[in-house]
């Protein structure tokens, strides 16, 4: 069942349906995504983000869909990069199991396959086997878009990396199952509309504040839990950020008003420094902001405790996202 930040959002797409554009051909995991909301949904699917987008901003289509985040690869650029100052709004978020497997023709094998092709995304989340492999990688618009030109060639010495039922739908062999770095891997999806549309869906969408997220470690963990306080607590949660900072998962959250000062007491006495650079923003359904951060990967509610338990839940908010800091 999808999970979506906004439960209303869900029900609603449930019984009413609507078209979504997503990434494809079919068989991409951002069309997986779709199918599995509802029966009602249709599927549009889009050569790039960028098309997503245009799909949803021209008013061609109900929603669309971008992926954000992966647990093993980390941020999303592409995605990100279409969404900034695109005007759309985030009303949703999910959360899909990727599962990786190697897709060829027909009579290749392991020792006839020299080079994978897929989208940039789920070739970062393979890399340890095709560095044990000692295999070759080509970029293609979507994972599905690799199983297709693997399907028009002739040769067995290409494949794709791609969701399992790629394999019907392309007319291809599964060579190999879950080659991903971690067989624990999942992508965060947001479900994204035109902002005057929310209207119709939800009357709560004006925003009121902004959550910016540059990721940087350290200073999370001296926010979070200065020095000499909370010594248990401290030593929880720098465990718990050194983990989603090997991962690449851990948020730098600073709150912003409307004409762009930060709010300082919003955070519980840490100061606000802005780090990282501001790429843009768009707006978040705030009904169920905590959720959304766990779908970024945060494992305990400590940023809800730490950081949005002041915040007034019938607000919405902004998620600014900024480069990853070393
Ligand atoms: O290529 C696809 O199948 C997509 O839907 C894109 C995408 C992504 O951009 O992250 C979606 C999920 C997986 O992480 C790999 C690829």
């Amino acid at each position: 069942m999808p999970q979506f930040v906004d439960d209303r959002l869900n029900e609603f797409l449930q019984s009413d349906g609507g078209s979504i554009a997503h990434l494809g051909p079919s068989g991409s995991f951002s069309h997986e995504v779709c199918s599995s909301i509802s029966s009602r949904v249709r599927p549009e699917p889009r050569r790039t983000f960028g098309d997503v987008i245009d799909a949803v901003v021209t008013q061609n289509v109900d929603y669309g869909l971008i992926p954000i985040y992966n647990t093993i690869a980390g941020q999303i650029i592409a995605g990100w990069s279409a969404l900034l100052d695109s005007g759309v709004i985030a009303v949703g978020a999910y959360v899909h199991r990727i599962s990786l497997a190697l897709l060829a023709r027909e009579g290749a094998t392991l020792s006839t396959i020299r080079r994978v092709v897929s989208h940039s995304a789920a070739l970062r989340q393979s890399s340890h086997w095709q560095r044990r492999m000692l295999i070759g990688a080509q970029v293609s618009h979507s994972t599905a878009a690799g199983a297709a030109l693997v399907s028009r060639t002739r040769s067995r010495e290409l494949a794709a990396i791609g969701s399992p039922n790629l394999a019907d739908r392309y007319n291809l062999s599964l060579v190999a199952h879950d080659i991903a770095n971690d067989v624990d891997n999942e992508t965060t999806f947001l479900l994204i509309q035109r902002q005057n549309d929310t209207a119709a869906t939800d009357n709560k969408f004006q925003r009121t504040s902004q959550i910016c997220c540059p990721v940087s470690p350290n200073v999370l963990l001296s926010r979070v839990a200065p020095e000499g306080e909370r010594a248990n607590e401290r030593e929880r949660l720098r465990s718990q950020i050194s983990f989603t900072c090997r991962s690449g998962r851990a948020l730098e959250i600073f709150l912003k008003n409307e004409d762009g000062s930060t709010n300082e007491t919003l955070i519980h006495g840490c100061s606000v420094r802005t780090e990282g650079r501001y790429l843009g923003h768009i707006p978040v359904a705030a009904t169920n902001v905590d959720r959304l951060y766990r779908a970024f990967g945060f494992q305990s509610n400590f940023l809800r405790d730490h950081f949005l338990g002041n915040i007034p839940k019938d607000n919405s908010y902004i998620v600014i996202y900024s480069r990853v800091l070393q």
